[in-house]
């Protein structure tokens, strides 16, 4: 029976490893988010460690152009953080399509969504059938609602 370094690493150090998957369109905040959960060194993935966990996160570039990418870190990933622009009123549907369509991904269909409503507190009401789903307002240049997210997100995983 093999043990992969990193379970044995988990073992060791009781570090629940999971691997969550951040993406958004380009501009939504998700390197200030990074950057407020104490990344200090820009790493691909960044590792963010938060109470008795450490998250993989990837923070996929959201320029149209790389989108296509993004597929490649579906894999394996428990939890998806999506990341929207709440104050660019314009965008807010190319987010969510983008959203939509990511929820439609077979190898996402177990992962929790975790959606960080960010630079603004509107209410958001979309429904999203099947799915354990949590939105949380945030303000990612003052540091507000990320914890909170990462709780939910800790929490739900933490009952599979
Ligand atoms: N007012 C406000 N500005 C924010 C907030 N979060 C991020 N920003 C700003 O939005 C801009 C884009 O933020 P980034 O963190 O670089 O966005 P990103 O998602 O990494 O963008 P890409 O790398 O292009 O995909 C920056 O000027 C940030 O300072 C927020 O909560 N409020
Ligand atoms: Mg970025």
């Amino acid at each position: 029976m093999g043990l992969t370094i990193s379970s044995l690493f988990s073992r060791l150090f009781g570090k629940k490893q999971m691997r969550i998957l951040m993406v958004g369109l380009d501009a939504a905040g998700k390197m200030t988010i990074k950057l407020k959960l104490g990344e200090t060194v820009p790493t691909i993935p960044t590792i963010v460690e938060y109470k008795n966990m450490c998250f993989t996160v990837w923070d996929v570039g959201g320029q149209d152009k790389i989108r296509p990418l993004w597929r490649h870190y579906f894999q394996n990933s428990q939890g998806l953080i999506f990341v929207l622009d709440s104050n660019d009123g314009e965008r807010i549907q190319e987010g969510a399509q983008v959203l939509q369509k990511m929820l439609g991904e077979d190898e996402l269909q177990d992962a929790v969504l975790l959606l960080f409503a960010n630079k603004q507190d509107l209410p958001n009401a979309t429904s999203l059938h099947n799915r354990t789903w949590y939105v949380q307002a945030a303000c990612a240049t003052q540091g507000t609602g990320l914890y909170e997210g990462l709780d939910w997100l800790s929490n739900e995983l933490s009952k599979r």
